[in-house]
């Protein structure tokens, strides 16, 4: 089974095109390439692409837990780099299109910094309606008691659940304790994607990441659209915020009709061949 391994600030994705599977798709696969001593390592695996009557590129997401995702900022604006790559997409300094979960996505090459950047669809606060186990219609510096702990916390929706903690100085001993718990209880059945933030100043961010299905990661793309909204909606940042994480830095653009544009690096790490049979 070949395959293309590929990171963004340390978030890092397996890229399997659908010919080199000799079966479909299973959890278990998904979970045995993406373990780091058991297999190849990722936080991710993309499948992909196929391409639909529109030209535009479709692709599949998983966690390394074997679950499929809804959304992935880096996980698109990685595949658009491969696709740039290996041929498949015209050179870069064109946009491109890629299709997933019936969602059509604009895909950006900035030609002077190399960035890549992806604009996602709509983001909302909505929490009953949106999956959250409360009768609030938003969760927005919502006071959480969990196991004798209380945190702040506000819920935004980009197509995953995310829920942003603020905190005085994310570290990552904190989230990889508290991200688990937070992502898994009560309030979140569908479970939520944690970030633990804080605001420096109108322009810049730090957040540290506990991700479901992944865990603790360096990145995530939508992890740092999340804290962005939820910051600028609590009057603490402008549209365009520099976000800090444990791999690096994003940034992140928050547009009219809450849509949001993600830009940061996308690079190869190598390409390979799985033999065993796995
Ligand atoms: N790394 C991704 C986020 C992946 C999504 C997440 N684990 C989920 O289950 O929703 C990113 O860059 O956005």
């Amino acid at each position: 089974m070949k395959f293309f391994k590929y990171q963004a600030l340390g978030n890092d994705y397996l890229i399997i095109e659908p010919s080199s599977l000799s079966e479909p798709v299973r959890p278990e696969l998904i979970r045995r390439l993406c373990n780091r001593r058991f297999g190849i390592g990722a936080d991710g695996v993309l499948i992909g692409p196929w391409l639909t009557s529109e030209g535009a590129y479709g692709l599949r997401i998983y966690n390394a837990d074997g679950s499929e995702c809804e959304k992935s900022g880096n996980g698109l604006r990685l595949f658009a780099r491969y696709l740039i790559d290996v041929g498949h997409a015209p050179e870069e300094g064109l946009s491109l299109y890629l299709f997933h979960l019936g969602e059509t996505i604009e895909v950006d090459f900035l030609p002077v910094t190399k960035a890549i950047r992806v604009t996602l669809g709509n983001y909302s606060f909505g929490a009953m309606a949106l999956g959250v186990n409360t009768e609030l219609p938003q969760l927005c510096d919502y006071r959480l008691e969990l196991d004798h702990e209380i945190f702040t916390v506000s819920y935004v929706y980009l197509g995953n659940p995310h829920c942003v903690v603020w905190v005085n100085k994310p570290s990552a001993e904190f989230a990889q304790t508290w991200g688990p718990r937070i992502s898994t209880c009560s309030l979140f059945p569908q479970k939520a994607n944690v970030q633990f933030a804080s605001v420096q100043d109108r322009s810049n961010m730090q957040i540290e990441i506990w991700e479901r299905g992944a865990g603790y990661t360096l990145a995530s793309g939508s992890s740092a659209c999340a804290a962005a909204a939820v910051a600028y909606k609590a009057g603490l940042v402008d549209t365009t915020v520099t976000v800090q994480m444990p791999g690096g830095a994003m940034r992140v653009d928050l547009r009219a009709n809450h849509t949001i544009a993600l830009t940061g690096p996308a690079e190869l790490v190598y390409q390979a061949q799985v033999i065993s049979d796995f």
